[in-house]
C-alpha cells in the first residue's frame, strides 16, 4: 500500500504520515517547492509516475481569523486549485480511494448548535471565512460527484480548530491558540503586565489536537466502504471530527496564560473581529462508528507549549 499524503509538511499532514510510517505503510510525499499543487500539469505527471493507491489530501492553504480576511482571492483561489488538480488527477491516474479534510466552516454562521453535518449549504456563511469555506465546500461536493458519476471511494472529514505541535505561531496569521501561546510566553518573559486578546472574548471554540486529527483521518480512510457509506449519504457523505466540548476565547485565553505561568490581565480588543459567535461540532455520525477524542484541552495545550519552547528559536526565524 502507497499513500500520497499532500501537505505532509503541514501540522495534520505531518501528524497523518508519522502515523501512516509507524504502521509500516510507504507513504509517498513532495515539498511544496518539489510540487506546487495548484499547477495541474505538475500534479498530472506526479500521479502518472507515482501511482499511489491512496490519497490523503491535507494540503491547503490556511490560516487564521486575521489570514482569511485579508487574503480572500489567495484562500479561494490556492484552495480550489488545489482540490481540482488532486482530486481529478488521482482520479485520472485510477486512485480509487481518497480522503481531504475540509473544516468546521462549512457550516452557516448562525446554524444550530452543535452543529449537524446535514446542516451543510443551509444558510449564510461566516463572513470572515467565506471564500475558505466555499473552497472545502466545493472539495466535499467533488468527492461526491466524482463517487456518483466514476464510482470512486472519496471520503471527505470536517475537522473543528486543531492545534498542536507543528502548528503555525505567526502572531497576525495563525489561529487562536498558537497565537496566545506566543503571545503569553512572550509576556512573561518581557514582564508585560498586560495581554491583549482580539474580540470580545465571547465567541466559543471546540479544539482538537492533531494527533487525535490524524488518528480521526486514519479511522475514517481504513473504513470498510460498506461502513462508510452506511453511516454517510451520496450526497451528505462528510464526517465531523471533534471533541463535542467546546470553551469561549476569555477561557482558553486563561488556560493558555495558566499554562504558561502569565500572572498578568487579560484584556480584549474590540476593534478585532469575533468571527462566528459559537462552532461545536455535533460528532455523533463519528463516534457511532467507534470513535471518539482521547486528549483533553488541558493536557494538549501543556504539550503544545512544552514542543512550543522546545522549537522556539527555529519558530521565531521562520
Ligand atoms: N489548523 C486548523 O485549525 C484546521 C485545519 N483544517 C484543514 O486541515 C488541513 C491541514 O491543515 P494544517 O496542517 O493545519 O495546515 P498547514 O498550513 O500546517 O499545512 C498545510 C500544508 O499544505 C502545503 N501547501 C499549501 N499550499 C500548497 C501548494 N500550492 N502546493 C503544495 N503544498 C501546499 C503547505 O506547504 P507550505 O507551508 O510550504 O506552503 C503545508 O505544508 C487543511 O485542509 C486545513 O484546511 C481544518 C480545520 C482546522
Ligand atoms: C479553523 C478556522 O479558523 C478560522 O476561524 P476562527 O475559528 O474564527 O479562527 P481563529 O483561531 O483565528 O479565531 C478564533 C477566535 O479567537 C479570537 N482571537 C483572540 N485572540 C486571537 C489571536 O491572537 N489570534 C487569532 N487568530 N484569533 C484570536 C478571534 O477573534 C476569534 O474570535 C477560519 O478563518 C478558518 O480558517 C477555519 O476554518
Amino acid at each position: 500500500m502507497r499513500i500520497y499524503v499532500a501537505g505532509h509538511r503541514g501540522m495534520v499532514g505531518g501528524a497523518i504520515a508519522r502515523k501512516l510510517t509507524d504502521r509500516g505503510v510507504d507513504v509517498v510525499t513532495r515539498t511544496h517547492a518539489e510540487l506546487d499543487l495548484t499547477d495541474q500539469a505538475a500534479v498530472r505527471s506526479f500521479f502518472e509516475k507515482e501511482k499511489p493507491d491512496a490519497v490523503v489530501l491535507s494540503a491547503a492553504k490556511v490560516g487564521g481569523i486575521h489570514a482569511n480576511n485579508t487574503y480572500p482571492a489567495q484562500f479561494i483561489y490556492e484552495n480550489l486549485m488545489i482540490e481540482c488538480n488532486v482530486i481529478h488527477e488521482a482520479y485520472a491516474s485510477g486512485v480509487q480511494r481518497l480522503l481531504q479534510l475540509g473544516s468546521s466552516c462549512i457550516y452557516p454562521r448562525a446554524v444550530l448548535q452543535p452543529m449537524r453535518e446535514d446542516a451543510l449549504l443551509t444558510g449564510i456563511l461566516e463572513p470572515t471565512n467565506e471564500p475558505y469555506a466555499i473552497a472545502k465546500i466545493a472539495g466535499i461536493k467533488m468527492c461526491e460527484s466524482y463517487n456518483r458519476q466514476y464510482g470512486t471511494d472519496y471520503r471527505s472529514v470536517m475537522p473543528t480548530n486543531l492545534y498542536g505541535p507543528g502548528d503555525n505561531f505567526h502572531p497576525e496569521n495563525s489561529h487562536v491558540l498558537p497565537a496566545l501561546i506566543r503571545r503569553f510566553h512572550e509576556a512573561k518573559e518581557q514582564s508585560l503586565r498586560e495581554v491583549v486578546i482580539w474580540g470580545s472574548g465571547k465567541p466559543r471554540r471546540e479544539f482538537l489536537h492533531v494527533d487525535d486529527m490524524a488518528d480521526a483521518s486514519l479511522f475514517v480512510l481504513n473504513l470498510p466502504k460498506q461502513v462508510y457509506e452506511a453511516n454517510t449519504q451520496p450526497m451528505l457523505s462528510h464526517i465531523n471530527v471533534g471533541t463535542g466540548t467546546d470553551v469561549s476565547i476569555k477561557e482558553l485565553a486563561e488556560m493558555v496564560a495558566a499554562a504558561t505561568g502569565y500572572l498578568g490581565r487579560i484584556t480584549q480588543d474590540t476593534s478585532k473581529p469575533d468571527g462566528t459567535m459559537q462552532k461545536l461540532m455535533d460528532v455523533s455520525r463519528l463516534a457511532d462508528m467507534g470513535w471518539k477524542a482521547d486528549i483533553d484541552l488541558q493536557t494538549g495545550i501543556e504539550q503544545t507549549y512544552a514542543w512550543y519552547l522546545a522549537n522556539i528559536d527555529r519558530l521565531r526565524q521562520a
